[in-house]
């Protein structure tokens, strides 16, 4: 069986991407959204991702981006994938991954199974598609926020493309989440960390101990 992929997001400092290179995390997350308290800018982006081995992917977070924005980051020459984490619809995302030749990753808020089923909409125009608990409205963050959805509602659902689970994992509960969801990509913020924005190196560690032992 492949092993479990595992990506640790919103990564800001050398120290905790170090962690989650010795933990062997698959992807590193960088988010570029300055709302948010994992915000990066591309040269800080550039410079954290300078050390990672080219076999460590490395994705920007990113809602509705401007073209503008995105061509800051892509010429870093440091990502992997561009995740987009705001409204995109399909024909946003195949734009995207036209002009910037980056693999594109659509994360979709998910509260009904009907949001599943919408993920089928971006077959062709996106890589990769990352479910994750919907915000409620008015939220400061679309993510990153520590919550979950229901993960029954993946049982059975045969996404059109790659997929991944995020929203409220951590160490206690990826093993349930994975044995629930077939999940084959993990992705955790919040979870590994002390305070939001504030990632600590023995949780990442654990989390991605428990993750490796799915
Ligand atoms: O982490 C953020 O600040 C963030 C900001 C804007 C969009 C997405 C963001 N985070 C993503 O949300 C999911 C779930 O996070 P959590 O584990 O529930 O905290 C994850 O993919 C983050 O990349």
């Amino acid at each position: 069986m492949p092993r479990l992929a595992i990506k640790i997001c919103g990564l800001s400092t050398p120290e905790t991407v170090g962690a989650a290179m010795r933990a062997d995390a698959t992807h590193l997350g960088f988010v570029h959204f300055p709302k948010s308290p994992r915000h990066v800018e591309a040269d800080q982006l550039r410079a954290l991702a300078a050390p990672v081995p080219s076999h460590v992917e490395r994705v920007a977070v990113l809602v509705d981006p401007t073209d503008e924005i995105l061509a800051g980051l892509a010429a870093t020459g440091s990502l992997t994938a561009l995740q987009l984490h705001g409204r995109e619809p399909p024909e946003r995302a195949a734009a995207i991954r036209r002009r910037f030749g980056i693999p594109v990753w659509k994360a979709i808020s998910v509260k009904t199974r009907a949001d599943i089923e919408a993920a089928r909409a971006y077959a062709g125009a996106a890589d990769f598609i990352l479910f994750d608990a919907r915000t409620p409205h008015g939220s400061a963050l679309p993510g990153g926020m520590g919550l979950r959805f229901d993960w029954t509602l993946l049982r059975g659902a045969a996404p059109s493309l790659p997929w991944g689970l995020s929203g409220g994992l951590d160490v206690d509960n990826v093993a349930e989440a994975v044995r629930i969801t077939g999940a084959p990509l993990v992705d955790i913020s919040s979870g590994v960390e002390s305070a939001p924005g504030i990632k600590s190196v023995d949780k990442i560690m654990a989390f991605c101990n428990a993750a490796s032992a799915c």
